[in-house]
């Protein structure tokens, strides 16, 4: 059997709505999970295949997408989040008893602060925007996964319509690049 990618993609993706508002995620608990509310949609959608995000129970992929942080509320069980690693750019703030990362936000200076990182499949609502591209895809190697299975993978993501990168979207790379050149004074600002 081919190895799952993300369970929200393997069947085939469905759009999201692109008047969606938001809503509720939730940890894995069965009782009192943690519950985060987002007053927006998410953009940026993509699967993530290095080895911080987190990834559902045999999925090879994270599926994670970016809202402003001031659309972001912990609106219950606060006290069961921890970061995962004080050392990483992105802080991942997740549930202590189940583990599921609820936001990843970044607290540094950096292209992306004032995002944060959150995984759409913790919540039941539907609208949400469907994954557009794949990133990170070889660090999957990085974590246990044969090489050679590679080309399947990323022929199974372009099926998907998930164009499979290294490192993140070329949009994105240039998004990081310009904030850094025009840091460096190398661009106006
Ligand atoms: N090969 C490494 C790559 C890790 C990495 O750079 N991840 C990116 C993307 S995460 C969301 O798209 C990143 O920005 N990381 C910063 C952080 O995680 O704090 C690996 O697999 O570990
Ligand atoms: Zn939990
Ligand atoms: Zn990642």
């Amino acid at each position: 059997m081919a190895p799952s990618l993300h369970p929200l993609v393997d069947n085939g993706i469905s759009k999201g709505d692109p008047s969606f508002a938001g809503g509720k995620l939730r940890c894995l608990c069965a009782t009192d999970p943690v519950e985060v509310t987002l007053s927006s949609n998410v953009v940026h959608n993509h699967l993530c295949g290095c080895s911080k995000c987190w990834k559902p129970a045999g999925a090879l992929f994270s599926l994670v997408g970016v809202v402003p942080r001031d659309r972001l509320a912990v609106t219950a069980r606060r006290d069961k989040l921890a970061v995962v690693d004080e050392t990483a750019v992105i802080q991942r703030w997740a549930c202590r008893e189940c583990g599921a990362h609820l936001y990843g936000r970044i607290e540094r200076e950096h292209p992306f602060h004032g995002l944060d990182f959150v995984h759409v499949e913790l919540s039941d609502a539907k609208g949400w925007q469907e994954p557009q591209f794949a990133a990170f895809v070889s660090s999957i190697i990085e974590q246990g996964f044969d090489p050679k299975g590679m080309d399947e993978v990323r022929s199974k993501l372009r099926s998907l319509g998930l164009e499979p990168y290294d490192s993140l979207s070329p949009p994105l790379m240039d998004a990081i690049a310009t904030w850094t050149a025009k840091k460096a004074g190398k661009l106006p600002a």
